[in-house]
């Protein structure tokens, strides 16, 4: 019987670095060694609602998301089960109609702005990471990134950054900093960081190999 996978949570604000964070440390392993769980997939569904309406939602508010689905994916996998993954599309802010089939594997990295947030998430983890950047660098990328990939204009991205990112930020993700055992600075290009977290994760997965 093969021990359970373990639970890596990355949090951090918008824009923080967390996917490339999660990027660089995969991209040290085999493909076969880590399985990403993004927090972004589990946005509710809100397909039922007309388009307009979907742009009213804060997605930055812990209640945004479907966690209980997110949980029971969570478990599954950690109980050796592959799970019906659902995919996300930030241009029509719904799920879209596909889902991945993915297997359980031995490293499951959880990455997104509020896995800290909910301790029944975070009593799943065992090694908690958040990703810090200050605000400026953070309204920087998302900006770019926003236009560039998820069909944004200009003023879309700053009025939703005054209005939901910018408060949500301040009340939900900042405060889950305390909770994280390592606080990332800068993320995606902290290489150090980056090898630490690596040789943690062999060290755990060579423990697990000896037992
Ligand atoms: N250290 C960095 N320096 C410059 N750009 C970065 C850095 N880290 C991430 N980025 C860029 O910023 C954007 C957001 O990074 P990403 O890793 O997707 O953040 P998050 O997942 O936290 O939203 C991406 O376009 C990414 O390429
Ligand atoms: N329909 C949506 C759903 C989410 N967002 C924003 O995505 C951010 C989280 O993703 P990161 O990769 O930046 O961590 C979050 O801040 C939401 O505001 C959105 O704009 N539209």
């Amino acid at each position: 019987m093969k021990d359970k996978p373990v639970v890596i949570g990355v949090a951090g604000g918008s824009g923080s670095g967390k996917t490339s964070v999660t990027r660089s440390i995969c991209n040290r392993f085999s493909d076969k060694t880590i399985l990403v769980i993004e927090q972004d997939y589990y946005y509710k569904d809100q397909s039922h609602l007309p388009f307009e309406e979907r742009l009213n939602t804060n997605y930055d508010h812990p209640l945004a998301f479907d966690n209980d689905l997110l949980i029971e994916h969570i478990h599954d996998l950690l109980n050796r089960k592959s799970v019906n993954k659902p995919v996300y599309d930030y241009k029509i802010h719904t799920r879209s109609e596909e889902v991945i089939h993915v297997q359980p594997k031995d490293v499951i990295i959880l990455e997104g702005i509020l896995v800290l947030e909910d301790p029944r998430l975070v009593d799943l983890m065992d090694i908690k990471v958040f990703v810090d950047t200050d605000a400026d660098l953070r309204i920087i990328r998302r900006l770019q990134r926003d236009i560039k990939d998820r069909g944004r204009s200009l003023d879309s991205v700053i009025d939703q950054y005054l209005t939901a990112v910018r408060p949500s930020h301040l009340q939900f993700i900042e405060p889950t900093k305390r909770y994280a055992d390592i606080i990332i600075p800068e993320g995606g290009e902290n290489y150090v960081a980056i090898d630490i977290m690596a040789s943690k994760i062999e060290n755990i997965l060579a423990k697990n190999t000896e037992k």
